[in-house]
């Protein structure tokens, strides 16, 4: 359905505007252009007194057009965004010779709430979820918004919804005034049509956003708001400057009125479309809602089939997660265990995730026993027949792994998915012992499972197209982030972390300090550093998941004996106590100069340090030498076909490694910093120190030719699958 805006004019004199642009009535230019083509129309004739807006299909509006935006972007052209703020949003709409009503449902977010925020009222129904989330895509609300909002809310609502990227319900916008009525649905247009023709004829007062001050706090009050809140958003993003841009605009406007606040706006904005952290967080936006589009599965038609209980094997942390975020979503789900004990200790920790909820406010005692209450703890399969799914969540034991699918194949239903949740063992390897290699699929989680957003799933040569659909569409049901990847050690986020996990250490043994790299990587942007993150993880896992690497790919893999040196001496991460930091009885971690003896002792072992001295090496560099080796490795999960696409590669990065999103994902990264340099470095340090470094032949392929990582990989350069 090409994008349109519609008008019809009733006989009580009020032309209804609709806006268009299914599936959210986004404001793409064609929409923009019928909005003004249409109000003029509506100014001119004279059987109309009053406007109303409203949106098609239940929504109001989900705001400007995310996909022009990216346009833009590539073109480098300001131009192209005309003054939407200015000339269609105050003079055309609210400064215009007839009263205008928002008749908001559904969605108004964006540029949609801030087009509602224009005309001279706003009504809505109780369902209606009303918001600027801009600052998620690195840009500030640019139609007005950052001057609007304040005046309709107060500067610390307006500030957080702005800062959180966070909506509002409509009863809360009723109490703050951002919206004037809440009706029911089926009397959205007739109440709307009445409070514009109230207003037309003088029963209500005509009220104009942009000029209000009467919510607006006093200049010495306002001014402590807005210091707070740049000390806030420096805290929490320090290395975003467009917060801190919008709060400009906002103070702007404070200080030197609404018109003048949205000038400063309509520049910031402006400049900020053109950011690298906007192209990042953009990417990051499209990459998502792209996960689920999958080349040769999700376009052949296939429906999910429902998904009325589940079954989890295992009732470990993974396995307790796991059935956590499944009943979280409502779906019944059998707990397996090998003995009451071990079973009593899972339902002990799926009872601790919810609590854990309760504590934060997000559910009552009441939902918590509801939602357990769809958990059933037991001890043998003879109730698998009754599931949809099984997903085995038990230790990473081959053997162990291979006696289960063999039992659920007895015990499920012919049409059960069979997923398993390994992170590491091949998957035609677990399923040696059945038949039903069709049904078996990869379902990784990552730790805590009920909390992290990413499910990586991984189909294997055998896996049907319908299994795919249905686990995606588990996914979807309990609100992760599906990606669907090829069978390979590490599958795609394990295997391209593995070369960040192992340059750390040989930075160490090249001379660098330890703390040093942590610090560098997480002011970069990552959530910690990677020693910090091997703390955590526990130092028998890292060593664990290190060797699958090492086996699968001896060629590119550095051999550290720091954490085994560390292991000697009874270190193991935050699970004692001590790793390669301290902990107090907090979790808080001191460095630990018992640490820098075990690295002396660590490098004259490995003997790498160029003349035996360490290197010295800028923090740009740090973080180069870190991660150039994934940006190689994802150049052979690309090829390998192991993800399809690079923006699938982008949202395991950013979801499942931690990734810094307004960097937009690894890939992202790689072409905004050039293959070309990328390559040239690799080539420069694995000439210096070892083959860890070496550029594969795609990536150095790809750097010649001046193609981008994320260009779609042709089925010729595709070496597998
Ligand atoms: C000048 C202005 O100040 C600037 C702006 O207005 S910038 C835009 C501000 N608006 C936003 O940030 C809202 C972005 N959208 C969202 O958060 C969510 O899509 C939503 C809450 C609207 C709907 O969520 P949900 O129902 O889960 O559906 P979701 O899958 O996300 O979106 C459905 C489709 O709409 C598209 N879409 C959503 N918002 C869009 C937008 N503003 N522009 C273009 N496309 C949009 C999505 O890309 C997706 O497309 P697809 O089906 O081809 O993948």
């Amino acid at each position: 359905m090409a994008p349109s805006v519609s008008l019809e004019v009733g006989s009580d004199g009020v032309a209804i505007i609709t806006l268009l642009n299914p599936p959210v009535n986004a404001l793409a230019i064609p929409v923009l252009a019928g909005i003004k083509e249409k109000h003029d129309e509506a100014t001119r004739r004279d059987d109309v007194k009053a406007i109303v807006f409203t949106g098609h299909g239940g929504k109001f509006s989900g705001g400007f057009d995310i996909n022009f935006l990216r346009e833009v972007q590539k073109t480098g052209d300001t131009s192209l965004l005309g003054r939407v703020s200015i000339d269609l949003m105050t003079y055309t709409i609210e400064e215009g010779r007839k009263p205008s009503v928002a008749a908001i449902d559904g969605l108004a977010l964006g540029g949609g709430l801030e087009l509602a925020m224009a005309c001279n009222a706003r009504i809505s129904t109780p369902k209606a979820q009303l918001g600027l989330p801009e600052l998620q895509l690195g840009i500030i609300p640019g139609f007005g918004g950052t001057q609007r909002l304040p005046r309709l809310v107060g500067l610390p609502k307006a500030i957080e919804m702005m800062l959180l990227s966070k909506p509002i319900s409509a009863q809360e916008g009723n109490e703050l005034g951002l919206v004037d009525a809440l009706v029911p649905q089926a009397e959205l247009l007739a109440a709307a049509r009445k409070m514009a023709l109230d207003i037309a004829e003088y029963r209500r007062p005509w009220m104009f956003s942009l000029r209000r001050t009467d919510k607006i706090e006093g200049l010495a009050e306002a001014r402590e708001i807005l210091k707070f809140a740049r000390a806030q958003a420096k805290k929490n993003a320090p290395n975003l400057s467009h917060p801190q841009y919008c709060l400009d605009a906002i103070e702007e406007g404070v200080v030197a009125g609404g018109f003048a606040g949205s000038l400063k706006e309509e520049k910031v904005f402006k400049e900020a479309v053109f950011s690298d952290t906007s192209k990042g967080l953009i990417n990051v936006f499209f990459a998502q809602r792209n996960t689920t589009k999958v080349r040769g599965i999700t376009d052949l038609g296939l429906k999910p089939r429902p998904l009325r209980k589940a079954a989890v094997v295992g009732g470990g942390l993974m396995g307790s997660g796991i059935a956590t975020a499944l009943i979280l979503s409502n779906i019944p789900v059998l707990l397996k265990e090998v003995n009451a004990k071990f079973l009593e200790a899972g339902m002990g920790r799926i009872r601790s995730n919810l609590q854990s909820r309760v504590k934060k406010g997000k559910m009552t005692e009441e939902k918590l026993a509801k939602t357990l209450a769809l958990v059933k703890g037991v001890l043998d399969y003879n109730e698998f027949k009754t599931v949809d799914v099984v997903i085995e969540a038990v230790i990473e034991n081959v053997g162990l792994k291979q006696q289960i699918f063999a039992d659920l194949e007895k015990y499920c239903s012919p049409t059960c998915v069979l997923g398993t949740n390994t992170s590491t063992i091949d998957l035609n390897l677990v399923g040696e012992k059945t038949k039903s290699q069709d049904r078996l699929i990869g379902a990784h989680f990552f730790s805590p499972a009920h909390i992290m957003p990413l499910l990586e799933i991984v189909r294997t040569e055998k896996t049907s197209p319908q299994v795919i659909v249905d686990l995606i569409n588990l996914g979807k049901i309990i609100k992760k982030t599906p990606v669907v990847v090829g069978n390979c050690t590490g599958f795609a986020v394990n295997r391209v972390f593995f070369p960040y996990n192992m340059a750390a250490p040989l930075l160490v043994d090249l001379g660098v300090d330890l703390y040093r790299i942590d610090a560098v990587v997480k002011a970069w942007g990552m959530p910690m550093g990677p020693f910090a993150l091997a703390d955590l993880v526990g130092f028998g896992v890292a060593v664990a998941v290190g060797q699958q690497h090492l086996n699968a790919h001896p060629e590119r893999s550095y051999r550290s004996l720091l954490i085994p040196n560390l292991m000697k001496e009874g270190r193991l991460g935050q699970a004692n106590g001590k790793g390669i930091y301290l902990y107090d009885e907090k979790r808080r971690p001191k460095p630990d100069s018992a640490v820098l003896k075990v690295v002396q002792k660590t490098r004259e072992e490995a003997g790498i340090m160029p003349g035996g001295k360490p290197i010295k090496i800028s923090n740009e560099e740090i973080v180069e030498m870190l991660f150039f080796p994934v940006v190689n490795e994802c150049a052979r999960v690309l090829e390998e076909g192991i993800c399809s696409q690079a923006s699938d590669l982008d949202i395991a990065t950013v979801m499942g490694m931690g990734f810094p999103p307004y960097r937009g994902g690894v890939v992202h990264w790689a072409d905004s910093v050039g293959i070309k340099y990328i390559v040239s470095k690799l080539q420069k340090w694995s000439e210096q120190y070892g083959s860890f470094f070496a550029p594969c032949p795609f990536l150095v392929e790809r750097a010649a030719s001046g193609a981008k990582l994320s260009d779609p990989v042709t089925p010729k350069q595709q070496s597998r699958l």
